[in-house]
This record gives C-alpha cells, structure tokens and sequence, in this order.
C-alpha cells in the first residue's frame, strides 16, 4: 500500500517484445513522463497507468518507481485510447484542429476504462494517501475514486489546454465530464485561463456557485461549493528538471561540434524536436522555410533544419494524414532547395536517445518550436535549460503554454506565415549579444521556476484543500 499514488494514462515506460520474446522496458518519451520522473523519486510512492501494450499485467519496478499495470485490450485500446481520448477528446480541446469524432460507444468504453483506473488507485493506496490522477484520458476517475474511497485526499491536473464554454459545450457529455472531476479536492491546469473556462462552465451547466475572481499562478486559487466539500481551482505551470537538463547537456559539447560537422558546418542550424502530432506545427515551420528558401532570405546551401520527430497515436487517421503531409513538404523542399549531396531538411522519424537529443540542443542556433495549440511544451523549457552556453534562439509559439512564462523568446504567431518568416530570419541572425541577453532570461526563468516547485507547489495546495473538507466531514 502506498502512500502517494500516481494515476496517469501512461506508465513511464514503454513495453516492448523483441522478435526473440525477450520484454524490455524503455523509458517512454512524453511530457508528463519526463516532468513526473524527478517528483515520484524523492517520494514512497506507486504508479498505476497502461503499459502501451494490449492486455499487459506485469507490474515492473523500473529506475527504482513501483509501476502497476491496468491492462488493457485491444477494443478498449481502440475505443478508450484512439477513440475518445485521442480523436473527441484531443482535438476539442486543442481548439477543433481536426473535427473531434463523438461515438456513444467511444464514450461506453472510456467510461469502463475510466472505473478500472479507479479501481487499481483504490487498491493501491493506503488509508489516507494521496492520489495525483492526471490529464484528459482519466476525467471521471477522480470522482469514482472518491466513491470508493471518500479517506482519500485526491488531486487532478490536466496537462492540455482546457477549451471554453462554446467548446466544451458540444461535448454530449458534459455533464458527465464535469460531474467527474469535481471528485477531486484540487483541480490543477497549466494558465490560470484553463481553470476559469473551468469554473465558467461549472457555473454555466452544473449550476453550481463558482467563483469569479481571477485565478493567479499558483496563488489564488478559484472555489466551487458542491454539497458540503469545496472543490479548489487552480494554475500550476509544469516545468523540467532543469538543474539536471543544464549539468546533463553541457557534457554533450564534443557531440554538438560533431554533429555540426555531420551536417557539413553550415552557418546555421535549425532545430525542431516534437511528437509527430498535428497540435506542434511542424508544417507551419516547414511552410516558412520552404518561403525563405524560395525568397533568397536564407540560404538552403548554407542552412540545415534538422526535424527530430518521433512517432505517436500511429493508428489514429488525423496522425496518419499530418504524417504525409510533413513528408510530403521535407521532399518537396529538399527537390526544389536542395542538392543530392546537401539537402536543407534533415527528417527522422523515430525516439532519439536522451544524451543524443541534448546533443542537439546545444547544436542548435535556432530552436523552433511552432505548436497551433499546446498545452505547456517542455520542448522549449528544455532547450533554454540546455543553453548554459547562453548560445542559440528560441522561436516560440504564442499558442503554447510556455509562451506566458517565455516572453523573452522570439515570440510567433503560427497563424500568421509572414510573422513565422520575419523571426526565424531575426532569431538566426540578430547580433550576437541580443541574442544572449535573450537567452540568459530564458535559461534563468526555467532554472528559477523548476518541476520541483510545480509539483511542490500543487501538493501542498492539495493538502490545504483536502484538510478543509476533512475539518467539515
Ligand atoms: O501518451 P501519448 O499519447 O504518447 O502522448 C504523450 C503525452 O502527450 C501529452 O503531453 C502534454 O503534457 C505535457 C506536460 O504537461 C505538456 O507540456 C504538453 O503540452 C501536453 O501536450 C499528453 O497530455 C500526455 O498525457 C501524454 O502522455
Ligand atoms: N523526438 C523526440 C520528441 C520529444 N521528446 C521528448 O518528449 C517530451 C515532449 O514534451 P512536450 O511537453 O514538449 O510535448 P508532448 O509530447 O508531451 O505533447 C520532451 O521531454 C521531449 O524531450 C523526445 O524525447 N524525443
């Protein structure tokens, strides 16, 4: 039994079964792995989540974190995880990029997966414990984890933007939704915008007295009454461990010089590194190279953009379609711009290894990083972190979450192609000391404001907003 439980769609390792029958594990890439692997050391503690795997009841202890499997088949994998988490649920959110799909069967199924998280939390965790349930796949288990065990002190964050009232009203189930996470005692989100369309819609449909002040950053937290408990609102930006990125990247410098050489020492390397997901913008970066390029601004035998992408959601048909149109844009830049010995695109579809990816980092003179929607992006975070070198730009979207906290990237807005050219051309060349004194802010402000405190920050929260439902029990 254990004392602080972790909920999350994912366990933070992917299974594999090689040719040969041997199972291994990997560390799996993915935001919230990476910024809850650092928090789940320095606790006793359990992590209940989906192998990635269908029908899998290993339960593996890997880099030391005790991980219990809720076992899924391929039907709920398709209906739960493909279906209504990542085609209704997905999309909605990330403000209708692809037309969400709503299956009433979809919404059975994500109901039953949702009661089996339920369950293992309730099995997992002691009298009293604290359980951390997280993101869009797990909505309604904080609720029947309250139901089956009301001892808990239960907190929810949601990773993704959280759409607005004329949004999240198409869903036919709304109610349901929102019925789900008011289970919890803290409801956690990345801008403090996510936690009053939050408050907004509970007023609007559930009719329930929610507060109307302004939510702040990790202060200031909204309040809904419901019944006798009172369900606290709030916005918690995730961040990385940034301390360990920095320490971590700057042994990589001899690998950085060597790929730059790999690449032919052009005068300037861009750099793009997502999960190939429609929300990242890969197109819109590749759009305005291709324009560049084309316009003589930047030169294609002098410029690498090197797309580290890895693949995600392989099944799902709106992941399929922005595939082949990224595929489709890397071949017709480097047929129009390049050469066969120098193509401007380097594009490779798979995980890189961590050392490998920091490498890069601090190979990179641009990062971009151009999401349409994007709940946070550790991407960004964890390039300024590797930048202890102070060198390189970071070109940011402002539809990311990490665009609040970042203001002193070269800030875009993806919708506009002649924004996204003019400062690509400005982070690539402005003179050197602007654009050090830009990233000596951005590496300052990931260093200061760390995942430690986003996940110190939302637990002692919850412990404040569990204690005072616990005094009116
Ligand atoms: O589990 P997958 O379907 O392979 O997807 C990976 C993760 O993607 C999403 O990440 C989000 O969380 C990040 C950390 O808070 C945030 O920076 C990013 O903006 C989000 O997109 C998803 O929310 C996770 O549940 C997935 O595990
Ligand atoms: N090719 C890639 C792409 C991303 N990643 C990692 O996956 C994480 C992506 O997090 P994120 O917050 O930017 O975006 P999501 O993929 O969670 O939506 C980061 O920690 C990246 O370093 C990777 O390891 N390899």
């Amino acid at each position: 039994m254990a004392d602080f439980v972790v909920v999350a769609n994912r366990l933070p390792v992917d299974k594999r079964i090689e040719p040969d029958g041997t199972v291994t594990y990997k560390r799996a890439p993915g935001g919230l792995v990476t910024a809850l692997t650092p928090t789940l050391a320095t606790h006793s503690g359990a992590w209940v989540g989906w192998s990635g795997a269908p029908n899998s009841t290993d339960d593996p202890r890997v880099d030391g974190i005790d991980l219990t499997s809720v076992p899924l088949t391929e039907a709920e994998i398709a209906d739960y995880y493909e279906g209504f988490a990542n085609s209704t649920l997905w999309p909605l959110y990330h403000d209708l990029l692809v037309e969400p799909v709503f299956d009433h069967d979809w919404w059975s199924t994500y109901v039953e997966v949702n009661r089996k998280f339920a369950q293992a939390a309730a099995d997992a965790a002691d009298r009293g414990a604290t359980v951390w349930i997280h993101d869009y796949q797990l909505q309604l288990v904080p609720q029947m984890l309250r139901d089956l065990r009301p001892d808990l002190r239960i907190g929810f964050f949601l990773h993704i933007p959280f759409p607005p009232y004329e949004l999240f009203t198409r869903l036919p189930w709304r109610e349901e939704l929102l019925r789900g996470l008011l289970g919890a005692d803290l409801i956690g989100f990345h801008l403090p915008g996510g936690a009053e369309n939050f408050l907004t819609l509970v007023r609007r449909v559930l009719k329930l007295d929610a507060s109307r002040d302004p939510v702040g950053v990790r202060d200031g937290l909204g309040a809904i009454r419901d019944g006798g408990r009172t369900v606290r609102v709030g916005s918690f930006p995730i961040s990385i461990d940034a301390a360990n990125v920095a320490e971590q990247a700057a042994a990589t410098t001899d690998r950085a010089a060597q790929i730059r050489a790999e690449l032919g020492n052009p005068s300037t390397i861009l750099l793009g590194v997502d999960r190939l997901d429609y929300t990242k913008g890969i197109d819109v970066r590749l759009d305005a190279l291709d324009a560049l390029f084309a316009a003589g601004r930047l030169d294609p035998a002098d410029t690498v953009f090197v797309q580290l992408a890895s693949p995600s959601r392989e099944n799902v048909d709106s992941y399929i379609a922005v595939r082949g149109r990224i595929e489709r844009a890397v071949a017709h830049i480097n047929g129009t711009h390049g050469t066969v010995a120098s193509p401007p695109i380097r594009y490779l579809l798979r995980p890189v290894a961590r050392d490998e990816l920091l490498a890069y980092f601090r190979a990179a003179d641009v990062m971009l990083v151009t999401p349409l929607r994007d709940g946070m992006n550790l991407v960004a975070k964890e390039y300024a972190a590797a930048r202890s070198d102070l060198g390189g730009a970071l070109v940011l979207s402002e539809f990311t979450g990490a665009a609040a906290e970042m203001d002193r990237a070269y800030l875009v807005n993806p919708y506009d192609p002649r924004d996204v050219q003019d400062m690509i051309v400005a982070a690539a060349t402005d003179p050197a000391d602007r654009r050090r004194e830009r990233m000596a802010a951005l590496h300052r402000q990931v260093v200061d404001f760390d995942v430690d405190l986003w996940s110190r920050s939302f637990l002692q929260c919850l412990a404040g907003a569990a204690a005072e439902n616990e005094s009116t029990r």
